[in-house]
């Protein structure tokens, strides 16, 4: 049952409903062909009625007009600046690589894009829209939170030596890609930001990759005194499946109170509730005994809160939710990726670079040369 049911709810993911587009609708221009933006943007965009995939532009033309006729995209653009330079376009994606995001994103705040009441700008951190992840989230207790240890591993054919992802002038490197997950998760468990990076090992492509990792491990003093590690890879060997994951430890409580350890996985939440019955005053443990539940959720009814959202939504489609709630001016559901915590999230990724020795990324152009 649950298979058929996982089956329906992946197949309804690919296959959207189609929303017919209302007159507001917001019209979205693209930056790049990228691989990511069928499934990032252009599916989630099929059940939205107020968004548009209006145009498109690459750095070679012929690709591009590709790229619109594959995905039903009307117009093509001839560069990167017509889309920015385009009054009918309201909001431009950038699936570009890491190290263009500041200096294409300035530029299209500068054209005024993104909303007509001052330009919205968000990060597509789409991991924090995963319902699981806001399911998780409610059974911490970050003050008291001891230990938390996010993985991420993938095997090396999911990028290849050539890719983006390891070319160091533009922001190459597995921590800046993958990593960015498990660092958000642990700082999303503490809901705080870590003091210090205690520890930090980043092991090097060979030459002429030498400044990029490809597997990467850190650890965190997180304000309360508890620690937070991430350890992740897009080397792991090739028959290596495994979600990435999370798993928090709590300080010990004294009873009625529950000492509980949360185990996140893809869309699953595990709890484990530690229990040891002691005489009082006594530290001799005289039974002790486990308490396990396993919960999914896919939309906010399930977890009690009140926010739109289909069992098949993908957490790119709830990001693209927010967003236009965002710059429509609407409540939404709550969850959104605050400029502050993109900052936040980057100081963190310093402070591994720093602590290892391969040293920060390449700065972005400062907003005075774009501008
Ligand atoms: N949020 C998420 O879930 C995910 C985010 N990503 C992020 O999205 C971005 C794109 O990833 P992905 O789609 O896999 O990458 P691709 O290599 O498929 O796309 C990158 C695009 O960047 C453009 N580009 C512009 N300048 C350069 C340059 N100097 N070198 C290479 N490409 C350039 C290319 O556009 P053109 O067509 O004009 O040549 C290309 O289409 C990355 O930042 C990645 O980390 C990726 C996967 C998931
Ligand atoms: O979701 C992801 O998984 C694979 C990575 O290389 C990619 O960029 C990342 O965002």
């Amino acid at each position: 049952m649950e298979i058929l049911g996982g089956l329906r709810r992946n197949w309804r993911q690919f296959n959207p409903p189609v929303a017919s587009k209302q007159e507001d609708a917001l019209k979205f221009g693209i930056l790049g062909a990228a691989n990511i933006t069928p499934m990032a943007l252009i599916l989630p965009a099929k059940s939205h009625s107020q968004v548009i995939i209006h145009a498109i532009a690459a750095r070679d033309k012929t690709r591009a007009t590709v790229f619109a006729k594959k995905h039903g995209i009307p117009v093509v653009k001839n560069s990167y600046e017509e889309i920015l330079d385009d009054p009918a376009i309201d909001v431009v994606y950038i699936p570009l690589p890491t190290g263009l995001h500041l200096e294409w994103a300035l530029k299209a705040l500068v054209k005024g894009k993104h909303s007509s009441e001052g330009p919205i700008l968000m990060e597509a951190f789409h991991s924090r829209f995963a319902l699981a992840w806001q399911q998780f989230l409610a059974v911490l207790d970050p003050p008291n939170i001891s230990h938390a240890i996010a993985k991420a591993m993938l095997p090396s054919y999911i990028a290849g030596d050539n890719v983006i992802r390891f070319d160091y002038s533009i922001g190459g490197g597995t921590l800046l890609d993958l990593g960015t997950y498990p660092l958000a998760s642990i700082r999303d468990a503490f809901s705080a930001e870590p003091e210090e990076c205690i520890d930090a090992k980043l092991t090097p492509m060979a030459p002429p990759r030498e400044k990029c990792d490809h597997t990467f491990y850190a650890k965190f003093r997180f304000p309360n005194g508890g620690t937070g590690e991430i350890n992740g890879t897009l080397r792991a060997p090739k028959t290596h499946l495994s979600l990435p994951n999370i798993t928090v430890t709590h300080k010990p409580v004294p009873a009625p109170e529950e000492a509980k350890k949360a185990v996140g996985k893809g869309a699953e939440v595990t709890r484990t509730r530690k229990f040891e019955i002691r005489d009082a005053g006594s530290s001799t443990v005289k039974r002790e005994y486990t308490k396990t539940d396993t919960k999914k959720a896919y939309t906010f009814r399930e977890i009690d809160r009140d926010a739109a959202g289909e069992i098949h939504w993908s957490t790119y489609r709830y990001m693209l939710e927010e967003f236009v709630n965002k710059v429509k001016g609407r409540k939404g559901s709550g969850v959104f990726v605050s400029h502050e915590e993109s900052i936040a999230q980057s100081r963190a990724l310093d402070m591994i670079y720093e602590k290892s020795r391969l040293g920060l990324r390449p700065t972005s152009k400062r907003v005075s040369e774009v501008t």
